[in-house]
């Protein structure tokens, strides 16, 4: 059986869980349940912590595993490799301080820095020959600034609220471009293709759209330029033989323009439907 560590809690148990559900895996039930045993689909699911997975995936002791590729870094767990981005939770790692107080990270030598990942900075900083004295919180650690523990902070950062709300300001280079990933240890295991494909339709499905339309056949050049599908589009004949039928996958995020486009160009009945699960 393929064993799967999978977010117990946190930012990415929620959506991990929506993405294995979609992929046609048996979820949990009670949110307080750690072991889940899929005889149907020969796999067995582990729910731990989000910060332990890469340990437990890199060891050996469990095959593939969803975390954050912050914290597959953090556990510096060299059995442990990304296999695959998974398109959410998207965020960037950054160091941050008191608005104006720093520029750059040269300036961070010999001071505080507070992180829950000190794996991750530690790297980092040592790569540049910077060393500080890293003060390990567990979370909400940009309140150690205003509470006087660190200096500055190093931290996850989505939209920036959370900095802003304690006064701070990001400055120096983008420390990594954090998403969820799909882990595997250090042996290929039986199943994680299957698993992997399966995750891929799901990803698939939610990022793209089916869009069909009527076109008269003459500007069919035209609109294969304007979406151009996977491969090529589907095209089917109407009753008037001055027209086809389009089929046509287009990413979700340019639906609006490519149906702006089809229309003008003359393409008319233009319908967009959800994809549901895909193999490409
Ligand atoms: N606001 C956020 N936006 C996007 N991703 C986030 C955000 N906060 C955390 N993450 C990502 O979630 C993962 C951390 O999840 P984890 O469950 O450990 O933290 P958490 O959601 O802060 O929960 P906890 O309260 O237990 O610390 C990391 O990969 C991180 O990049
Ligand atoms: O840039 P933002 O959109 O504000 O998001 C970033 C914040 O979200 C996460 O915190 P979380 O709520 O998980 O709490 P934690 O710090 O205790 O882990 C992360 O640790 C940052 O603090
Ligand atoms: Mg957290």
């Amino acid at each position: 059986m393929l064993r799967i560590a999978v977010p117990n809690k946190g930012s990415l148990s929620e959506t991990a869980a929506d993405m294995l559900a979609e992929a046609g895996y048996a979820g949990r039930r009670d949110p307080k349940t750690l072991h889940v045993i899929d005889a149907e689909n020969d796999v067995e699911f582990f729910f731990l912590r989000p910060k332990d997975i890469a340990t437990y995936v890199g060891s050996g002791a469990i095959d593939v595993g969803i975390t954050g590729r912050d914290l597959l870094l953090d556990a510096r767990m060299p059995g442990a490799r990304e296999i695959e981005a998974l398109g959410f939770a998207g965020s960037t790692f950054r160091f941050a301080a008191p608005t104006g107080r720093y520029t750059d990270v040269a300036e961070l030598d010999g001071l505080r820095i507070a992180t829950s990942y000190p794996g991750l900075v530690d790297a980092f900083l040592d790569e540049r020959d910077i060393a500080v004295d890293l003060v390990p919180l567990d979370g909400a650690v940009e309140s150690a600034v205003r509470l006087g523990v660190a200096d500055a902070v190093a931290d996850v950062v989505e939209t920036g609220t959370t900095l802003r709300q304690a006064g701070l300001e990001v400055f120096g280079p983008v420390i990594l471009q954090s998403e969820a990933v799909l882990i595997a240890g250090p042996t290929d295991a039986e199943g994680a293709e299957t698993l992997l494909r399966r995750l891929r339709g799901v990803m698939v499905a939610r990022r793209f759209v089916m869009i069909d339309y009527d076109l008269p056949v003459a500007l069919l050049d035209e609109a294969v330029k304007i979406a151009g599908g996977v491969e090529s589009p589907t095209v089917s004949p109407l009753r008037d033989p001055e027209w086809v039928a389009v089929r046509v996958m287009v990413a979700r995020t340019r639906v609006n323009p490519v149906m702006d486009a089809l229309y003008a160009l003359g393409a008319r009945a233009i319908l967009v439907t959800a994809i549901h699960n895909a193999r490409l």
